[in-house]
């Protein structure tokens, strides 16, 4: 279990980046979804010990975070920038970070290596050099280190940024397996990347926690606000495009998916079943008209 109590974390040079943040982040796949700029990497920062927290405390496992070291050794983690020195080959590379976590029997280090490997589909470029991987292979030896040694909380920012669409659908797999009997705390803000497989999902905007719970919860946001409606191009030109979620267009015109209070004015937009995106972006949109946070 992870829990975070009051965080706050205020850079030198910027606003606050975490304001107040209370979480309990159980058992299994757990996304954090928000915008860019919510704060997402710097909450999953303080969690891996590489940066400290303003203020509040949190844990992990029951280890506070000031006991880095104990930290260290029971998470995985995947950086946002993950960066690896070009000259070794992938499995040179995994080689030294199991060393670095303390798998001290080459044997079984190159069998879970091989292994890795594999489930990540890197195994025919295990020995090149990661200078000549493309960016989605860098990112899938990334998503390798952090699994290493099995490690009881994976922590992974924005992990399938940069791979095509059928790598993602490979690794949302992957980290699915893996987060039976752990805690896979995955960051993003594509809503996809974390419908099929989390179990509990945290919502931070500007800094602050603006919904925890079930997917069902945060779909719960967008009820009685989506509406569709088809339109010509004039009339389209005239709705409000930050209310517009998304167009297709049809033998009658475009067909548009609405979020609103309120029907858009003199149309005949019917109500629909609101998509988890549509809940996520009326809860983003609420936060935004009340003016309920702000840089403080
Ligand atoms: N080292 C830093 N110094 C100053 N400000 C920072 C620093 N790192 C992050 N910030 C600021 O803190 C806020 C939160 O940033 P953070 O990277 O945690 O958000 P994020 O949700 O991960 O965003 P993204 O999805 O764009 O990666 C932003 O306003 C950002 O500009």
């Amino acid at each position: 279990m992870i829990e975070i109590k009051h965080l706050s974390k205020k850079y030198r040079r910027g606003g606050l980046a975490l304001n107040d943040v209370t979480l309990t982040l159980h058992e299994g796949m757990v996304g954090l979804l928000g915008p860019n700029g919510a704060g997402k990497s710097s909450l999953m920062r303080i969690l891996a010990t590489l940066v400290e927290p303003t203020s509040g405390e949190a844990s992990i496992n029951g280890i506070p975070l000031r006991k880095a070291e104990d930290i260290r050794k029971i998470i995985g983690y995947l950086p946002q920038q993950f960066q690896v020195y070009p000259q070794l080959t992938g499995s040179e590379y995994l080689d030294y970070v199991g060393a670095m976590k303390g798998m001290n029997d080459p044997k079984q280090r190159k069998r879970e290596i091989g292994r890795l490997l594999e489930e990540v589909n890197l195994q025919d470029k295990a020995g090149k050099r990661v200078k000549t991987y493309s960016g989605g292979m860098k990112r899938r030896l990334g998503i390798a280190q952090a699994l290493l040694g099995s490690p009881q909380v994976l922590i992974v920012d924005e992990p399938t940024a940069g791979l095509d669409p059928e790598e993602r659908v490979r690794f949302r797999n992957l980290l699915t397996r893996f987060s039976l009997g752990r805690i896979v705390l995955l960051s993003t803000h594509i809503v996809a990347d974390i419908e099929s497989n989390c179990r509990q999902i945290a919502v931070l905007d500007r800094g602050r926690v603006r919904m925890s719970g079930e997917l069902t919860e945060l779909q719960e946001f967008g009820r009685g606000k989506v509406w569709e409606e088809v339109v010509s191009e004039e009339q389209f030109a005239r709705l409000d495009p930050m209310s517009i979620v998304s167009t297709r267009r049809t033998e009658n015109g475009l067909r548009c998916r609405i979020i609103g209070e309120t029907p858009p004015a003199g149309s005949g937009a019917v109500q629909v079943r609101p998509s988890l995106e549509d809940g996520y972006l009326a809860l983003l949109r609420s936060g935004r008209k009340e003016g309920a946070y702000s840089y403080e």
